[in-house]
């Protein structure tokens, strides 16, 4: 079935690409989901046994990479749980972005795909830029509550959805117990590509932002839909525009990124175990 046919519906493309997963990795269901964004990547290594990698354009529903050689691939790994329980979790490998154009149906493929491998959870990751100065790059944030400022929605219809706690209350004190410093942030999606401008970042920041990216509202939502709990963390890769008085380096923007990848690798490996 093809995503880009009006009449098709998005969760059969869901169903099938879940069915491919299961076919491929030999694994009947995933327990929780990975959207792993800048500055994320190094997690998954840490998390356990990897059970299957499959590139992530085999999969139904998923776009060839858009990036040439940026080959998306999407890994079934096994955990063990401090009880000693196995966990299935799904790491998607390809995200879409809507700058790239490629329409809100394959924003919201891989959340939907999750869902229809019997995953109740999904763990929402990215790179974002802060909108309070003493959050350094390196800072990690764990989403509250999102402001959607693209004028676009995953859903399609009259699907009224309610978001009241859409970023699991229970899931973030689940990560305040891996680590109670966390702050907790409003994210802010643009549709971008361009990067916001200083008069959007103060509108953004009167409207209550925290955060500003361009991705993850979208995937909430669609997660929502399928009623898939929902954790959202954002890591601080740069300060908004305007946010500091003195443009900041970009050696230091990637010198944060490095020292943060361990540190939220382990975060993220050990709030997935628990
Ligand atoms: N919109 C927006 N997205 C981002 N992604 C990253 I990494 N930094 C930013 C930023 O400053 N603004």
């Amino acid at each position: 079935p093809d995503l880009d046919d009006p009449a098709t519906d998005p969760l059969d493309v869901a169903r099938a690409a879940a069915d491919h997963i299961a076919e491929v990795s030999g694994v009947e269901g995933h327990d929780i989901a990975l959207v792993l964004g800048s500055g994320w990547g190094g997690a998954a290594e840490l998390l356990g046994d990897v059970v299957a990698q499959i590139p992530s354009h085999e999969i139904p529903g998923f776009a060839k990479p858009s990036v040439a050689g940026h080959l998306g691939t999407t890994r079934s790994i096994r955990i063990e749980r401090a009880d000693g329980s196995t966990r299935h979790v799904l790491v998607l490998g390809s995200r879409t972005h809507l700058y790239e154009g490629r329409g809100v149906r394959r924003v919201a493929h891989g959340v939907r795909t999750a869902a229809a491998t019997g995953a109740t959870t999904v763990v929402l990751t990215n790179g974002c830029g802060g909108l309070h100065i003493s959050w350094r790059p390196g800072q990690v944030v764990l989403l509250k509550d999102h402001l959607n400022l693209t004028g676009a929605s995953p859903l399609e219809g009259a699907t009224f959805v309610d978001l009241t706690d859409l970023y699991t209350p229970r899931l973030r004190e689940l990560a305040h117990q891996v680590d109670p410093t966390l702050p907790e942030g409003v994210y802010a999606q643009f549709r971008g590509p361009q990067y916001e401008t200083p008069a959007e970042v103060r509108m953004a920041g009167l409207a209550g932002a925290d955060l500003v990216g361009m991705s993850t509202t979208l995937e909430a939502i669609a997660a929502r839909h399928c009623g898939l709990d929902v954790l959202g963390m954002s890591l601080v890769t740069n300060l908004a525009a305007g946010v500091s008085p003195t443009p900041l380096s970009h050696a230091e923007v990637l010198e944060a990124g490095a020292k943060a990848g361990p540190v939220i690798s382990d975060l993220l490996a050990r709030v997935v175990k628990l």
